[in-house]
């Protein structure tokens, strides 16, 4: 009779990649809470309500009613009367408007109307950091690898997941709750509050991260490993571009900014309950792999100690690494913060069509991603595909940040440039971490990395949100806000990609020391 062979359950094609899409879904419904109130910002900075028009532009309603009642005043027309509460869905208004230089009368019909919160660029810069605040600040990032290498990824996920939905809820309260004009650390109270929510969300969110991360490793190592962390991304990229691409509509349609968030918070509670079911996998997985280990004489494998962090610190490549990802990020995701009021104030992108730019971002990486990570698979050149990915950031910024080109097709074309380079980067960088870092510390090592990086993700907003407050916002004598001038901010984030070359140059000559094997391939022949 032939002898039947002890196989894991990660052997099996099928089942590696049903485990494989299961928790990208999870990651997918915790990426497009990340980012549903990037497109918001316009909204959520101005005080009052905004009238969207038929023709994709918008006004303040208090600016629309003096507009409308100084043109009926200037043509002796009888007053309309006009009230926030009258400004409805299909109204028509005719007022008059600076076109080309040029005072013309317009006519305009009405297509939504929104609740702006009247949040200052500060106060949306404070709310869009607290994602990493208490992964920072609380170390909960850096505790949470060591609470997955000990108590495994069943806990883990399930606990981090919880804190993802947690968060959301929370937020989804501040930001559908009127709290007047009550403050407190100096900014209203429902800046503190979803503020609040959005750090739980974001501690779940990062430790689901490295759960994920180190979910893959477990079942693609000597395989598809590179294919599989970047299909991840992918699908979480996904998660992004919806809520950029739709999350105004959404509010315009509800008229209320809350409402993106509570349809995020729907569909992460359908992601916990998938990462539920990926858990019955894991311990089928789990128990297959024990037999083999039984089968082959194998003794039992080692547990984490902490101890083990030493050979963590102590690696350069992984220090290298860890910095690229730092400056690398710090140069994307809080961009993406306010990318959309940059496409309305520099392009002069109708507000409706400016998170679509963004959008596009994600939505370039979701091909890329796994292309370039399949490239790393069977080809290597990984240090080479992050130093591209790093020049590639920087000329970006500093084409947003030069007073030139301000079309919104260059703005597309730019956004497609640096797609490409949100692309190159990951797919190539956390394919290369079990390169230096064994299994055992795998969770810790991502972890450290994670939270490094949300230093960035955490600091960048604030200060990014601060220089335009301070430095970058217009103002006409009576002190009304008449637009921006991105030119610092954008240089900010072009000194970010910078750093990133200079480290992806470093990393490239270490590894030639070192011998990670970052240029080689990652499959196995
Ligand atoms: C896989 C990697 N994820 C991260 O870097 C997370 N720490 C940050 C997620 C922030 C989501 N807007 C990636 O997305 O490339």
């Amino acid at each position: 009779m032939k002898e039947q062979i002890q196989q894991k359950l990660s052997d099996s094609r099928v089942a590696r990649w049903t485990a494989l899409m299961i928790v990208s879904f999870t990651m997918m419904c915790g990426y497009f809470l990340t980012d549903v109130m990037s497109p918001l910002e316009n909204l959520l900075t101005t005080k009052g309500k905004v009238v969207y028009f038929t023709d994709d532009t918008s006004i303040s309603a208090d600016s629309l009613i003096s507009k409308v009642e100084l043109f009926a005043a200037a043509n002796a027309l009888s007053s309309p009367e006009l009230t926030v509460e009258k400004l409805e869905e299909g109204a028509e208004l005719q007022y008059m408007e600076t076109v080309d230089g040029q005072q013309q009368t317009v006519q305009k019909t009405i297509s939504s109307v929104a609740s702006g919160e009247g949040w200052s660029s500060t106060e949306y810069g404070f709310f869009s950091g607290a994602y990493g605040y208490i992964n920072v600040f609380l170390l909960m990032l850096f505790f949470g690898g060591i609470i997955l290498d000990k108590m495994g990824i069943r806990f883990t996920g399930i606990m981090s997941c919880g804190f993802m939905f947690a968060g959301a809820l929370i937020k989804w309260y501040a930001l559908s709750t009127d709290f007047g004009d009550t403050m407190l650390f100096g900014m209203n109270m429902q800046v503190i509050l979803a503020a609040l929510g959005f750090a739980i969300f974001g501690m779940g969110a990062e430790i689901t991260g490295i759960t994920v991360s180190k979910i893959i490793v477990k079942w693609f190592a000597g395989k598809e490993l590179a294919l599989a962390l970047g299909l991840q991304v992918a699908m979480a990229r996904i998660g992004t571009a919806i809520a950029l691409g739709a999350s105004l509509s959404v509010a315009r349609m509800m008229g209320n900014v809350s409402y993106p968030v509570l349809f995020g918070a729907i569909a992460l509670c359908i992601g916990f309950v998938s990462f539920l079911v990926y858990c019955v996998m894991d311990k089928k997985e789990d128990a297959s792999a024990l037999a083999v280990r039984q089968e082959e004489g194998q003794s039992e494998e080692e547990g984490f100690r902490l101890a083990d962090l030493k050979l963590i610190f102590c690696s350069k490549g992984f220090w290298l690494i860890t910095l690229l990802c730092l400056m690398f990020y710090a140069g994307v995701f809080p961009f993406l913060k306010f990318a959309t009021k940059l496409m309305i104030y520099k392009y002069d992108v109708p507000e409706s069509f400016a998170g679509m730019i963004p959008a596009l971002l994600p939505f370039g990486t979701i091909l890329l991603t796994p292309v370039f990570g399949s490239l790393y698979d069977r080809i290597g050149r990984g240090a080479t595909l992050m130093i591209i990915g790093s020049v590639m950031l920087t000329v970006v910024h500093v084409l947003f940040a030069l007073p030139l080109m301000n079309y919104w097709w260059f703005a597309v074309v730019v956004m497609i440039v640096l797609g490409i380079a949100f692309s190159l980067v990951p797919s190539a960088m956390w394919p290369s971490v079990p390169k230096i870092i064994p299994m055992k510390q795998l969770g810790s090592a991502y972890a450290i990395i994670f939270y490094i990086q949300n230093i960035g993700l955490a600091m960048v907003p604030v200060l990014i949100g601060w220089v335009i407050d301070d430095f970058a916002t217009l103002r006409d004598t009576s002190g009304a806000i008449t637009g921006y001038n991105y030119s610092i901010p954008m240089t900010i984030f072009a000194v970010f990609g910078v750093c990133a070359v200079v480290i992806s140059l470093m990393l490239r000559v270490d590894d030639a020391k070192k011998h990670y094997g970052l240029e080689e391939a990652n499959m196995k022949k």
